[in-house]
């Protein structure tokens, strides 16, 4: 057996407690062995002045959108998507994804995410990136039908299907897969209708795009009659292993149907800011016990992929939406960003305890916006940024030391991003 020693550290225990300790490794299985005092391993990782804290869980992104970060602000989700991005994405070629991901996970790793899931087309770039990069992932290629004639949007589906077959388990086990329809609008629900039971036949997850904003609700409930959630139900996609991203404009009702089938919902605050979608009833959903992660969505409408952004904004915005300071705690972001986001995407990670996975994010205490250190959940959700990530590891394995990423090649992931995003806005002519 091969062991890691991540020392002299203070360690986030799954109560949210912390205490002073080190953590013991075995990466052979990837496995945490044990957390206590003088624990040596063959390698160590140095946690001195520093939170060791599980790692984040990003719920709900679409990595190869690095790519369009910056390309097209200011405007609301309709027009976003239909003026700029979809435009652009159709220039997207394989090789752009593969650039796009390898800027997303890199971004990822540096701002100690350990875990993802992700939505895109050519998903086996992404699936060939998250396997050397050494992240865990949910990955799906997302189906589009609207505005597609019957044989190819048979076939998107078909791709999502065989995608997700052929993927999950892939990378020793590090990847994982869903069939992922982008929406309940934008996807028919003859489609719908045909292909969820041929997931739920292949023991497939399903994740989509739900409830975002009021232009996706008032089309389901004028052409079917019923609210989002109640017609996702209806066609079998609300199941205690699915994930909606966003439920914005949830009323109680679909709360109450996401709360009984076990549905997680992954709350994206900075994409649901930036697009003016609105602000999720997140406090009432936790109240309702509806599960609950944390997504930053795409860099285009974020415009990064720190997911400790995400949790101050929810924190922030929870209260806002709450009308209650009180509401959505610095404990409950920490859960969310950790174990909700885990638990949302089957992962069995999000919790630094023996036995569990050994996903792990170090954070540098030892900055002046991180001093006095009265309370690390407080700091973690409230002052900490990207930047201060010392060290991240997953599955036993360290992806980043020092700030230095271990298993890409960081000048080149920018060096291939930057030329592809420039030959895209070429040829889409921005
Ligand atoms: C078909 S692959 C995924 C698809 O989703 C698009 N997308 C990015 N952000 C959002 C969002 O906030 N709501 C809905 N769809 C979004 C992305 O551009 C891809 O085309
Ligand atoms: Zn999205």
């Amino acid at each position: 057996m091969v062991t890691l020693s991540v020392t002299g550290g203070d360690v986030l225990l799954p109560d949210l407690t912390t205490t002073r300790a080190d953590v013991l490794i075995d990466r052979d299985s990837g496995t945490i062995l044990e957390i206590g005092s003088d624990l040596e391993g063959d390698e160590t990782l140095d946690a001195e002045g520093a939170l060791v804290t599980p790692g984040f869980v990003n719920g709900h992104c679409h990595t190869p959108m690095t790519l369009l970060r910056g390309f097209a602000d200011d405007k609301p989700l309709d027009h976003w998507l239909e003026e700029d991005i979809w435009p652009a994405e159709s220039e997207f070629t394989a090789a752009d994804v593969r650039a796009g991901a390898e800027l997303g996970v890199l971004e990822s790793i540096t701002s100690g995410v350990t875990g993802f899931a992700d939505m895109y087309f050519h998903a086996p770039e992404i699936a060939a990136v998250v396997d050397r990069a050494g992240v865990r992932a949910l990955l799906g290629h997302g189906i589009v039908t609207v505005g597609k004639a019957e044989e190819a949007a048979r076939a998107d589906a078909e791709e999502s299907l065989a995608f997700a077959r052929e993927y999950d388990g892939a990378a020793e086990g590090r990847i994982s897969t869903a069939f992922m329809p982008h929406s309940l609008v934008t996807v028919g629900a003859e489609y719908l209708e045909e292909f969820v039971p041929k997931a739920r036949a292949a023991g497939l997850p399903v994740h989509y795009h739900a409830n975002e904003t009021q232009n996706e609700v008032s089309p389901i409930v004028e052409n079917h009659g019923v609210r989002p959630l109640a017609y996702a139900a209806e066609r079998g996609l609300l199941e205690p292993e699915d994930f909606v991203a966003h439920g914005v404009h949830v009323d109680d009702r679909e709360i109450e149907l996401l709360s009984d089938a076990g549905t997680s919902v992954i709350h994206c605050p900075a994409s649901n800011m930036k697009l003016a979608s609105g602000m999720a009833p997140v406090q009432r959903m936790l109240e309702a016990g509806v599960s609950i992660g944390l997504g930053t969505d795409g860099a285009a409408s974020n415009n990064d992929l720190s997911m400790l952004d995400e949790a101050r904004d929810a924190a922030m915005l929870g209260k806002i939406a709450a009308d209650d300071a009180g509401a959505v705690s610095a404990e409950t972001v920490v859960e969310l960003l950790t174990r909700g986001g885990a638990r949302a995407l089957g992962f069995d990670a999000g919790r630094l305890e023996p036995g569990a996975p050994a996903d792990l994010a170090v954070i540098d205490l030892e900055k002046p916006h991180l001093t006095p250190s009265h309370d690390l959940v407080s700091h973690l959700v409230y002052a900490a940024t990207a930047a201060d990530v010392r060290h991240t590891v997953c599955d036993g394995r360290v992806l980043m030391r020092d700030r230095d990423v271990r298993t890409l090649d960081e000048s080149a992931v920018l060096d291939r991003a930057e030329t592809a995003a420039e030959e895209i806005a070429a040829r889409v002519g921005a």
